[in-house]
């Protein structure tokens, strides 16, 4: 894997680090992906490896359901007041990108509620590959797919596979399966992202999500410089 976070660090993309009383803000990081790419088990994961250093609050987002935060929920990955449940109740990327007033003040009420926080994940309900989020709603943004949706994603492109901070290629556990190749997945996303980093990970392995998570400590580390 290859990470380097230096130009595309979240101080470079928020003017608004600050909350009305001068405070730092939480950073906040958006996740999203096709459906069941992956997302949630990702946040989940983040939040067990994370919760111990970082104060943390997560916002997920679901058509007309809370399913995604009942299963954080469920997990006890956080203390409940820190999980928040936004129902679009349209297309995802409208409450992520065009109208996102609703993830704002859920984002805003866990500072105010919790807060201080250290870090907010935004869960994005699952989209296609056309999703991304406002930079008015996140500081940085990690785009999920995963190898049984298909070894051409990468090739394929789309703004969250091109443009995202960080692409997570998850689940490699069932390439075999699949008959994903993914040397071909690493060599397609390297020609659609340039220098920007992409994770090859498996839940399911020891390793788990340890790469994101340095990934993440890595965002915190620029936002609070
Ligand atoms: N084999 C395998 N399964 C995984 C991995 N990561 C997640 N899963 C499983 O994939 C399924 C979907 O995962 P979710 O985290 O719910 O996916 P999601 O992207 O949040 O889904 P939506 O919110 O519906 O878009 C679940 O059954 C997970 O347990 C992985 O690395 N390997």
């Amino acid at each position: 894997m290859h990470l380097d976070h230096t130009p595309h660090g979240p101080a470079a993309v928020s003017a608004d680090a600050h909350r009305t009383d001068g405070s730092r803000r939480a950073l906040r990081i958006g996740l999203g992906g096709p459906v069941g790419s992956g997302k949630t088990a990702t946040v989940a994961a983040l939040c067990r490896t994370l919760r111990d250093e970082l104060s943390l609050a997560v916002v997920t987002n679901d058509i007309y359901t809370r399913e995604d935060a009942e299963f954080l929920l469920r997990e006890a990955v956080l203390p409940p007041e820190r999980i928040t449940a936004v129902e679009t109740g349209a297309c995802p990327h409208t409450a992520i990108r065009d109208d996102i007033s609703a993830n704002l003040e859920a984002v805003e009420d866990l500072e105010d509620e919790v807060g201080p926080l250290d870090l907010i994940l935004v869960e994005s309900g699952g989209d296609n590959l056309t999703a991304t989020f406002s930079k008015g709603l996140v500081d940085a943004q990690i785009f999920v797919i995963d190898v049984a949706g298909g070894d051409d994603i990468p090739r394929k492109g789309g703004p969250g596979v091109t443009t995202a901070d960080l692409l997570v290629v998850n689940k490699t556990d069932l390439a075999p399966y699949v008959g994903s190749d993914l040397a071909r997945m690493a060599a397609d996303a390297k020609a659609q992202r340039a220098e920007l980093p992409v994770v090859f990970q498996s839940l399911r392995s020891e390793s788990g999500v340890t790469d994101v998570a340095a990934w993440v400590r890595a965002q915190f580390a620029a936002w609070t410089a």
